[in-house]
């Protein structure tokens, strides 16, 4: 019994939202008040059908003086009004009827006069919040007709029901009639059948213990979690919040809770970095994507990495964009606290790809102004700081002034290193994120002020685009599609099917356990396994960073730090055999017949592989690769680009489904580069394109799934360095304007906890073509 029940004796049902309730620790007050003895609690369950025939899922107690039964059944939790069996039998006529997701915690004190209970959870506001002794408890009023996702099924219906379809069954619950979630709390008293009735005790012990392993099914109860709150986050509200409206929930669950205000920035790495991670069962991080971004790099920056990175993390959305809560608890219930500390305390482990960015270290000169940047020490101090030291080199010295490009094209230069979980911009969609910061006041309106700013400046982002597919990689959607199809209804994608989803053999792939998490439901389905978080690297990776490596191509690559071997090599090496360029890619989709806007070359000839197109031809291939080749090698992209996007959540705002078919541990990068050959027009999103996803099917898009990916901003003719206000964004944080490549890390995934075992997009379809 936890302290928190200590001295709770009183008949009664306190129905109060989290702000106006005390902390867990001290005696809870009651709203409402009626005490019943027990004998009056005999007489009425000696009436009628009295308790001894109720099924053991119901347990007769009074409320407020009320005879009521609490009950559960492998879905629902539910208090029913009277005692007899005929109200157990009947749901629709239950006061109050919650999936038992949302049972955080019972407990039970036995007194001489049967016990309390005491039953903790979220549901969203019953009919009246205050209780009206004239009109009898408001707590039993009728609640309105119930949705399909709430209709009670068998038990055998209801298991019968597959991973993914319990999952949504429970999102729409969460989304709609079980949305607006409070924090609620039952004090009921147990009833005594009679005098003699010594049984009662033990029946609601169990029935307490039942309960709790329905409501929590493979998930351990009473979380150990570890807690960043960032009080500058987002609207600065984050302290406040978290002590009325996050602290309780986590409370009432009974976790442990060790709580950490972040004071500065990359405070965020800094815990991270030297946090005991065995101590913990989770993180949770208040704040926005920022924050979320320092502590996946104090983690990957550790020598455990893989180990730390192992510790599940979880928003708790109090920034301004919060993409990662919306990918996790989706669109509608993305800025949710009760949610976010719902998925805290019962969500499962989903492991997620990071990716490894590099750029060339003369970027970052201490104390000098980057090339092409305005300067802003404490950001690029940030970034330095945040574990990206240059890598040490034998032959090389920080020239500040080094012209950048040459840059990307030493081997021997130093490159920095740091991680990204969440997108990577340059150009129109980077300008939006970044170059609106001034507007912050507008919310989410300063994108699309910011978007309709770029599409009429309509100037083309000046970089060069190369490209490696990969085994994991493709261009063609309606495989991507698939590879969605597929994980989210089987649960789980292993390497044998994203290969073959790829059409590519071997490569291995992601075993993505975190897509189970739904399976179990919340009922302890005894098929539901416990998923580790882990994902199954390629078999011959060990533990232990090493210093030498092979790359994808079996050539040894020495590593000069301990972290794990680049695969793809970083921003600083050549691409391929010195001077001859990567070979142009052909951007269209073979699986999409209706060509991407392409601009014609100056010569009035074919750009690159695809230049041209409009005619879904896609037999010319100007080097004469075979996509085989394609998918191996790196490939330039010789189109114009207004920006490039690249990303690992589907979700980069509330506004904008960029990556509908970005997978949590796929070995791939989406990444959507928007045209600039289309002019204006092509570039305006059109109906709800944006948040339906289907943006990626307009005709100034390309789509492609990546192993690699390198940026480098292109020197003006007759410039030395690159210079100009152009905008490069990791993570939505402002970082130097300079080459970067990312790559998925090898043998490093983190571990994000997820309801759904999935992020909240649905497989989305392409648009009819008239
Ligand atoms: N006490 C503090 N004072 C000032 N800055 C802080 C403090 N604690 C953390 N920070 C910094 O605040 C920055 C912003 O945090 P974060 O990105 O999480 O929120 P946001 O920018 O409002 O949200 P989003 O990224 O979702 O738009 C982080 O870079 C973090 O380093």
């Amino acid at each position: 019994m936890s302290a928190a029940d200590q001295g709770h004796r009183g008949p009664a049902i306190s129905v109060l939202p989290p702000h106006s309730r005390p902390a867990a620790s001290t005696a809870p007050t009651a709203t409402a008040t009626a005490t019943a003895s027990s004998s009056s609690n005999a007489a009425s369950l000696n009436g009628g059908d009295g308790h001894a025939i109720l099924p053991p899922q119901s347990l007769a107690v009074s409320i407020e003086g009320k005879p009521a039964l609490v009950s559960y059944d492998h879905e629902f939790f539910f208090v029913l009004r009277g005692h007899s069996r005929s109200a157990y039998s009947d749901q629709s006529k239950a006061y109050l009827r919650v999936p038992l997701a949302l049972v955080l915690h019972t407990s039970f004190i036995a007194d001489s006069d049967g016990g309390s209970l005491l039953v903790r959870l979220l549901s969203p506001p019953l009919q009246s919040s205050a209780p009206s002794p004239a009109s009898g408890f408001s707590f039993f009023k009728k609640p309105k007709a119930s949705p399909a996702c709430m209709a009670s099924m068998s038990e055998d219906a209801y298991h019968a029901l597959t991973p993914q379809q319990r999952s949504q069954r429970l999102q729409q619950q969460l989304e709609g009639p079980c949305s607006n979630l409070r924090l609620f709390r039952i004090e009921a008293r147990i009833a005594h059948a009679s005098r003699d009735d010594d049984d009662v005790e033990v029946k609601a012990q169990r029935w307490v213990d039942d309960v709790m392993a329905k409501a929590y099914g493979d998930v351990k109860p009473f979380r150990r979690l570890k807690i960043l709150v960032n009080p500058a986050g987002g609207p600065g509200k984050a302290r406040q919040l978290y002590d009325s409206r996050v602290r309780p929930i986590f409370e009432a669950a009974l976790c442990k809770l060790d709580v950490t205000f972040t004071q500065y920035r990359l405070h965020g790495v800094e815990v991270a970095r030297d946090l005991d991670v065995d101590s913990y069962d989770a993180m949770a991080v208040m704040s926005g994507d920022g924050l979320i971004h320092e502590v996946l790099n104090g983690l990957a920056k550790r020598s455990d990495a893989k180990r730390a990175l192992r510790l599940p993390l979880a928003p708790i959305p109090a920034g301004s964009g919060n993409a990662s809560a919306i990918n996790l608890l989706g669109v509608e219930q993305g800025f949710s606290l009760a949610l976010a500390c719902l998925n805290i305390i019962k969500g499962r482990p989903m492991p997620a790809d990071l990716l490894t960015v590099t750029q060339p270290a003369s970027a970052f000169p201490p104390g000098t102004p980057i090339p092409g940047v305005p300067a802003q020490p404490s950001k690029f101090k940030r970034r330095a700081d945040m574990g990206a030291a240059p890598v040490p080199s034998s032959t090389t010295t920080t020239r500040a002034s080094e012209d950048a490009a040459l840059m990307a094209d030493a081997p021997s230069k130093p490159f920095v290193r740091y991680y990204s979980f969440l997108s990577q911009s340059i150009g129109l969609m980077a300008d939006i994120d970044l170059g609106t910061e001034s507007m912050r006041a507008l919310g989410d309106t300063r994108f699309l002020i910011g978007y309709a700013a770029g599409v009429l400046r309509n100037t083309e982002c000046e970089v060069d685009v190369d490209v490696k597919l990969g085994l994991r990689g493709s261009k063609s959607k309606a495989e991507m599609r698939e590879r969605v199809r597929k994980f989210q209804q089987a649960g789980r994608l292993d390497g044998a099917s994203a290969s073959s989803a790829a059409g590519a053999g071997g490569g291995g792939g992601g075993s993505v356990a975190g897509a189970t998490a739904a399976s179990g439901g919340f009922g302890g389905s005894p098929d539901s396994a416990q998923v580790d978080g882990t994902r199954q690297e390629d078999g011959d990776e060990d533990d232990s960073a090493t210093e030498w490596a092979r790359d994808a191509f079996g050539n040894l690559r020495f590593e000069r730090d301990a972290e794990p071997p680049l695969r793809h090599g970083a921003v600083t090496d050549a691409l391929g055999p010195e001077g001859v360029p990567p070979r142009p890619f052909d951007l269209r989709d073979p699986s999409w017949p209706h060509s991407i806007a392409l601009a014609p070359a100056a010569d009035g000839s074919r750009r690159g592989g695809g230049g041209g197109g409009g005619d879904g031809d896609n037999d010319d291939n100007d080097n004469g690769d075979d996509a085989g080749d394609e998918m191996l090698g790196w490939y330039r992209i010789r189109e114009p680009l207004a920006s490039l996007y690249g990303g690992k959540l589907p979700w980069v705002g509330r506004d904008l489904m960029q990556f509908p078919y970005a997978l949590p541990g796929d070995g791939a990068i989406d990444v959507a580069m928007m045209m600039h050959g289309g002019g204006r027009l092509s570039k305006l999103p059109e109906g709800d394109s944006a948040e339906s996803g289907r943006v990626i099917y307009q005709r100034a898009l390309a789509y492609l799934k990546v192993e690699a990916y390198r940026v480098t901003p292109r020197l003006r003719e007759g410039h030395r360095r690159l210079k100009g206000g152009g905008m490069c964004s990791i993570d939505g944080e402002k970082v130097a304007y300079a080459p970067f490549q990312v790559e998925v890390a090898h043998g490093l995934t983190y571990s994000v906890l997820s309801l759904y075992g999935r992020y909240c997009v649905p497989v989305v379809e392409p648009p009819s073509v008239k």
